[in-house]
């Protein structure tokens, strides 16, 4: 599949100024670099485009996103990896700020990285049933970047956020709302899409510059330590993946990803 297609935007039937974003990379929407560059030209393009709003979703019956597609750090080429760390950043930038007004609709589980694409829109809608959302990097042997960490901030309160990421916490559904990292729960996609549609609703009457600007200024501390760091941030990462217990913990990680497929078979 073209990078071209990881991403579709189409308008909403009933209000052409919304944009529905829908990652579509099977099986699980893993955040490869060819699906973050369609995001971030995803992204570019509706800052620059008549769209007032956007909803996130998914092509997955299941999975939102299963967050960064672990091969990109497992045993990596480097240049590569900095290539990829960069653009995640970029994407979440690009979204986290976005003019837009942004929903997520979690129509499945959404692991790491796919709870900080739904934590940097400004509204979670997710989909009842045996599904998970949280920041479990630790429980992987990894770090969450501070910047994951402030998205999450934005999000529930710090002890909730301290706890979760500490023990590499993964939500039920119930319990994201329960904390707030979720808003509302839906039966199914469509229903999740149409509650992200009544969030858009309560901007109708707003003007567009005050209200991006007031979301922006909510958000400025936590954007401001990632522009201010950039390239130190890429090269932390970097460092980090060359450290064999990390390598090590990766392996395990996917092996467990695999036989825990075997086992379902
Ligand atoms: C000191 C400061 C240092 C600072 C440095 C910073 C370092 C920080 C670095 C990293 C941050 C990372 C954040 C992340 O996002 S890491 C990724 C975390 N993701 C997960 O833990 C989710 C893993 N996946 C799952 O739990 C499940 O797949 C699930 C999403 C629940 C869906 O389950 P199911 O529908 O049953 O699907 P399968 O498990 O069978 O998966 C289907 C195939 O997809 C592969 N897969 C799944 N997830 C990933 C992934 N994240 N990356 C790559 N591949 C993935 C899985 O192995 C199956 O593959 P195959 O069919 O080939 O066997």
């Amino acid at each position: 599949m073209s990078s071209q297609n990881l991403v579709t935007v189409t308008p909403d039937k009933d209000n052409d100024e919304i944009a529905i974003v829908t990652m579509q990379r099977p099986p699980v929407n893993s955040l490869n670099l060819e699906l973050l560059q369609a995001l971030s030209k995803t992204l570019d393009e509706l800052s620059t485009s008549d769209f007032r709003a956007m909803v996130l979703t998914s092509a997955s019956p299941t999975v939102f996103s299963a967050g960064l597609d672990i091969m990109e750090m497992y045993k990596p080429d480097l240049k590569r990896a900095e290539q990829f760390w960069s653009t995640l950043q970029d994407v979440w930038l690009k979204l986290f700020e976005s003019n837009l007004i942004t929903a997520a609709a979690i129509n499945g589980h959404a692991p790491a990285g796919g709870c900080l694409l739904a934590m940097s829109c400004e509204y979670r809608a997710m989909v009842s049933g045996k599904y998970s959302i949280g920041l479990n990097e630790t429980a992987l042997g990894i770090v969450a970047p501070r910047w994951f960490m402030d998205c999450m901030l934005n999000t529930i309160s710090q002890r909730e956020a301290e706890i979760a990421l500490t023990t590499g916490k993964l939500f039920s559904v119930e319990e994201a709302l329960k904390v707030g990292l979720i808003d509302e729960t839906a039966k199914d996609k469509e229903d999740a899409i149409n509650k992200c549609l009544g969030f858009i609703e309560k901007f109708e009457s707003i003007p567009p510059l005050p209200r991006s600007m007031t979301k922006q200024k909510f958000r400025a501390n936590g954007v401001q330590w990632l522009k201010a760091n950039k390239q130190a941030d890429i090269d932390e990462f970097v460092h980090f993946l060359k450290f064999p217990q990390v390598q090590q913990s990766l392996e395990m990680y996917i092996h467990m990803l695999k036989s825990k497929q075997n086992k379902s078979e």
